[in-house]
């Protein structure tokens, strides 16, 4: 057969190569989203685990929107039993399936575990066996490829270097500069107090108090001092740069509306141009501002990094690892030197690429600018708002108990007097005030969940789990567990507490606001530290209750928050204010 005829021939044949292609295509897809999820549920069905029915394509998630849209349509009575309303889908398919089920994110199975034996072995003893998710990509680009999502030898190598930011001798400097942003911040309400009054004296009159949505307060609160946790004497710049994180924030919360319409985010829209212009515009300004510090420090000749007085700052700890790493290259390789400087270079040559596959020198990964970029992104979005919505439910208790909180006053004011800001140790022996924030962290943990994922099949409790397969672990399910807490579960109660956190429950595992292992919260110490700090200096001053437009709906968007905010009136005690004795209780 000539050439022609050939071509002519396969021609003829192309509508069947098309035919057969979209056939094989059609079956990897029936395999992969309808056969594979069916075996796992049959899978797990075989060893008594059941859930909801997986339907083709979206797994559970219709159900899932419907129960969360129902549950937070409107506010709840002032109790603390919010799982119901806070983890809709997980209090529903419970009381169906039992603690352990099967839930469907897509195509995507999720294994719930609320034991506490089981939660120990995946999170510390068989830690190994599990890994962390990948998070939506829109998540991704706010938390930054920093310590919250790296994995293996390069979160070491990082975890290693950020720790010392949180020792406790360190963040004891931070103490004085809390203390500030806490006194500028009552000031502003001092200001506001005194408007209110004013406009009263006209009408007659009236308390030194004043309506504070506290949510919007504590944020800025939080975001000054993580501000200077990460930039230390650069706070000024960080704070700016930190403005435009706010902005992609508001920009990727647009975005959420918007995840089921498939390749939005790669869409030139109006809002994703603006985010795109927003994130160079934060490298550009970080990279500028690590180049500054390394100036700075290099003139000084010292490997102190911007730190002077002030305790030790991310940028500087990091900057400073990074430039000890080039030293060692520089030592083994002189001659090339100005080639291998990838600390100086990469800045602006792999802004955009995934540095988990860059950058490697024989002792594993080293540190590079674009490293640090990405790890200050993560610190702003895990110490932000954790800590400011811990604040916030934290002072709404308070406001809803106030027996306990004339309890915590006494206690600040036996331990540190009416004025000054307390100490180190102060804050060390304020007991009542531990058992409160426990109690806080139990009942309303500003993280209500985390997952893994099984890297292999693993055995889990006597249960086979196929590898791939997600497990959710229901961190506010958990602690509101009556099994573990008591019938007291959903009522706050610190004095479970009173014997130290391990005593609390029935099992030692009970209580894990900041996770589990290795991957524990790095800034668990910041946190606490911090909320005490603040809950004092406001105790010292104030009493507080609900504000009358206070509705009481805690809800889930990464993070637990107040959907309609948490308005609290603070009331300026005077020097002769009593005490007590408590007003009548507001919440159960
Ligand atoms: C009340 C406040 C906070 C809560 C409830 C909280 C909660 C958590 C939880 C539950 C985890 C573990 C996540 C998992 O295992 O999947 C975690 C990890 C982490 N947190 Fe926090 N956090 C708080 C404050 C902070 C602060 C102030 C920072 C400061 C930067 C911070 C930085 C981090 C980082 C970097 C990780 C990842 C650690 C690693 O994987 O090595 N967190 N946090």
């Amino acid at each position: 057969m000539d050439e022609d005829g050939m071509l002519g021939n396969l021609w003829a044949l192309k509508p069947w190569i098309f035919s057969v292609i979209l056939a094989i295509l059609g079956i990897r897809v029936l395999v992969v989203l309808w056969w594979k999820p069916r075996g796992i549920e049959a899978h797990f069905a075989k060893q008594g685990i059941r859930g909801p029915p997986y339907h083709f394509f979206i797994g559970n998630v219709k159900e899932i929107v419907q129960l969360m849209l129902k549950a937070s349509s409107q506010p709840m009575p002032l109790s603390h039993n919010i799982l119901p309303r806070v983890f809709s889908f997980y209090h529903h398919w419970r009381k169906i399936y039992g603690g352990t089920f099967l839930v469907w994110f897509g195509p995507t199975p999720r294994l719930t575990v609320s034991d506490p034996d089981l939660i120990r072995e995946i999170f510390a003893s068989k830690s190994e066996f599990y890994e962390k998710i990948e998070a939506n990509p829109l998540v991704k680009q706010l938390e930054g490829n920093g310590l919250i999502s790296l994995k293996g030898e390069k979160w070491a190598h990082h975890r290693k270097i950020v720790t010392p930011t949180f020792h406790m001798e360190n963040l004891k400097l931070l103490i004085p500069v809390v203390g500030k942003s806490v006194e500028e911040m009552l000031e502003k309400w001092d200001q506001k107090m005194m408007r209110v009054e004013e406009r009263e004296r006209g009408g007659g009159g009236g308390e030194r108090e004043v309506e504070i949505e506290v949510s919007e307060w504590f944020q800025g609160l939080t975001e000054d001092v993580i501000t200077r946790m990460t930039f230390g004497s650069s706070y000024e710049q960080g704070k700016a740069i930190f403005s435009l994180q706010n902005q992609q924030m508001v920009l990727a919360a647009e975005a959420f509306q918007k995840v089921l319409v498939p390749g939005y985010r790669f869409l030139p829209t109006k809002r994703n141009v603006k985010s795109w212009k927003v994130d160079r515009e934060i490298r550009r300004s970080l990279v500028k501002l690590i180049e500054r510090r390394k100036l700075e420090s290099m003139a000084k000749n010292t490997e102190e990094v911007g730190g002077g007085s002030g305790p030790k700052d991310l940028l500087g700890l990091m900057i400073q690892a990074g430039m000890r790493e080039n030293e060692k290259i520089t030592e083994l390789t002189l001659n090339n030197y100005h080639n291998n400087n990838s600390f100086n270079y990469c800045s602006s040559s792999n802004s955009n690429t995934n540095s988990n596959d860059h950058h490697h020198n024989s002792s594993g990964s080293k540190i590079t600018v674009h490293d640090i970029v990405e790890e200050c992104k993560s610190f702003f979005f895990a110490g932000k708002q954790t800590t400011s919505n811990l604040l916030t439910w934290t002072t709404v208790l308070l406001a809803m108990h106030p027996q306990w909180q004339d309890l915590a006053r006494e206690e600040v004011l036996r331990v540190c007097g009416s004025r000054d800001i307390p100490s180190k140790d102060d804050i060390s022996k304020l007991k009542m005030l531990s058992m409160i924030v426990n109690e806080s962290l139990r009942l309303s943990p500003p993280a209500i969940a985390t997952i893994r994922r099984a890297k292999y099949d693993v055995e889990l409790g006597g249960c086979r789990v196929p590898r791939g397969t997600e497990l959710l672990v229901p961190i506010l399910a958990v602690h509101h567990e009556q099994a573990l807490w008591g019938n007291d579960a959903n009522e706050f109660n610190p004095l479970r507490f009173a014997d130290g956190v391990s005593r609390a429950a029935k099992h030692p595992v009970a209580f894990i606001p900041f996770g589990l292992g290795m991957r524990t919260c790095v800034g668990q110490n910041l946190a606490v530290l911090q909320a005490k700090l603040v809950l004092t200096i406001l105790l010292q001053r104030f009493s507080f209750k609900l504000a009358p437009s206070y509705q009481h709906a805690p809800t889930v968007l990464m993070l637990l928050y107040p959907q309609y905010g948490a308005p609290v009136i603070f009331r300026r005690l005077s020097n002769t204010d009593p005490v007590g004795p408590a007003p009548r209780d507001q919440g159960s």
